[in-house]
């Protein structure tokens, strides 16, 4: 028996609360593309910096882990992008999503990262954590509302490479954000639209992020359990950031009966 059908909802730990509704982020919860995401957004970023800084005889400052929990990492692309230049004083024309990934523009850096991101993906394919695909199912199979909340244009494609794309019955992605003009992640926006398509107040919603932003936007959305998944931004920072429980894979929470 597939161990999903081993989970009733009063096998979570916050079995016993009214809850009926799962959201969840996608890359570093579903997919384990997280990490995709950083390197394709440092190897961006330190050719940027590098060019820049022999351009202007200035000393090449790397972009790190930090640069990218603290300014990039649930963010959407060219919120990326503008966050982490300001921190280190750069400003760039803004530009426009069409731009060439040649071009110095905020949108043409996020063009450039975001061909880097699927090249890896084409090459090396893409992960899936299992526990964290086992729990959502059942949780649907136990009658819960499933969504999931990504600030990536790439949600789709994703989900589509790993036979995924019916694991949710509602998708916000940053396709769907930017069409309806929608705040990225801090603001909750996204997580809202969710529960409000599946029909389900916020309060009766467990949402699973692991960015910083990400649990910020189940805080401020006033979400019933946010479920931090430490794949990086740490423990504490989840808890003090929104989290209500901190695990290292969604997967951790299924139990056998
Ligand atoms: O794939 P896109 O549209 O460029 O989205 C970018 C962002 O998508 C998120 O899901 C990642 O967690 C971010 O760290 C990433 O930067």
């Amino acid at each position: 028996m597939p161990i999903a059908t081993r989970v009733p909802p009063s096998a979570l730990p916050w079995s016993g609360e009214d809850l009926s509704a799962i959201i969840c982020d996608l890359d570093g919860v579903i997919t384990d593309t997280a990490a995709v995401h950083a390197t394709a957004w440092k190897d961006l970023f330190d050719e940027y910096l590098r060019t820049r800084a022999a351009r202007d005889g200035t000393p090449f400052v790397p972009f790190t882990e930090a640069d990218y929990l603290d300014h990039v990492d649930g963010k959407p692309r060219y919120d990326g992008v503008r966050d982490f230049l300001a921190a280190r004083g750069i400003t760039l024309p803004e530009g426009d999503p069409g731009d060439d990934p040649d071009a110095e523009t905020v949108c043409g850096l996020g063009n450039r990262k975001n061909m880097a991101f699927n090249d890896v993906i084409d090459r090396d394919g893409v992960t899936v954590f299992e526990g964290a695909v086992a729990l959502v199912r059942g949780l649907a199979e136990a009658g819960w509302r499933t969504a999931v909340v990504s600030s990536s244009k790439n949600c789709g494609p994703v989900l589509e490479r790993v036979g995924l794309t019916d694991l949710f019955e509602v998708r916000v992605d940053g396709l769907y954000a930017a069409a309806a003009g929608l705040p990225g992640k801090p603001a909750p926006d996204t997580y809202l639209e969710a529960a409000r398509l599946l029909k389900v107040a916020p309060e009766r919603a467990v949402m699973v992020e692991d960015a910083i932003v990400g649990v910020q936007s189940g805080r401020d959305g006033g979400f019933g359990v946010v479920v931090g998944i430490d794949r990086g931004a740490g423990a504490d920072s989840l808890r003090d950031n929104g989290a209500h429980i901190v695990v290292k894979d969604l997967g951790d929470l299924l139990r056998d009966n």
